[in-house]
């Protein structure tokens, strides 16, 4: 079976991550894609990073009726911070019979060269990139395979900033996620 794991902090996941999921599902030949919810990036360390159980909640709420697409708690197992690598030398030891890929957005490309053995993770695993709003690529690699995915200009952090300022994320967010977060009082 073949897996695209799409790795983040989904501090809160949004339409964005849907939309790059399912363009991604549609345009390859992958039989699923895990979101794979990381309790703490190695590069990013904030003060508005909610508990990995909400956020994981929130990914299952918004990919719920969608067969194809499964939430993943594996990294709330492993040691801090999340490093990918290990990640996936986990889950291709636990999975013999997957073909593990990945998803990088152009922001974390750009970056990619911090990433604890990125090396390695070039050698064994193909990546699929897709483009964010104002990352130009700075870094190729015959591991990259460039997805034509629409730019999408939302982040996480927009959605929190609005929410911290009581300003309207509908249509941002699924309605389920956005009811989780009212409800929880998430993000104030
Ligand atoms: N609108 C988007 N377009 C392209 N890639 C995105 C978009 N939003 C998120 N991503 C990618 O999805 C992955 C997980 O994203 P993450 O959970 O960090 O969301 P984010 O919106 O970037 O969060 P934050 O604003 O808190 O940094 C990352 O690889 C990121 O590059
Ligand atoms: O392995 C690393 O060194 C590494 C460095 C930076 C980021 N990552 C992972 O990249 C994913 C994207 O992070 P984020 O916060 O942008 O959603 C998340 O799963 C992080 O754990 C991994």
């Amino acid at each position: 079976m073949k897996v695209g794991l799409f790795f983040g902090s989904f501090n809160p996941i949004h339409i964005g991550h849907l939309i790059i999921a399912n363009t991604i599902y549609d345009r390859s030949e992958l039989d699923e894609v895990w979101f794979v919810v990381s309790p703490q990036n190695p590069l990013k360390k904030r003060k508005s990073l909610i508990h990995e159980f909400d956020r994981l909640k929130m990914v299952e709420l918004a990919i719920g009726d969608n067969f194809h697409f499964r939430a993943s708690d594996v990294e709330f197992h492993m040691p801090r911070p999340s490093y990918t690598i290990d990640t996936l030398t986990y889950l291709s030891e636990q999975y013999p019979n997957h073909q593990f890929s990945i998803f990088l957005g152009s922001d974390n490309l750009n970056q990619f060269k911090k990433w604890k053995n990125y090396e390695q993770i070039l050698e064994h695993y193909q990546i699929y990139v897709y483009p964010r709003p104002g990352e130009k690529l700075t870094f190729d690699h015959s591991a990259f395979q460039e997805v034509d995915a629409p730019l999408l200009d939302i982040s996480a952090t927009f959605i929190r900033e609005s929410i911290q300022n009581d300003q309207s994320v509908k249509y941002l967010l699924p309605e389920k996620v956005e009811e989780y977060i009212r409800d929880r009082k998430l993000y104030l």
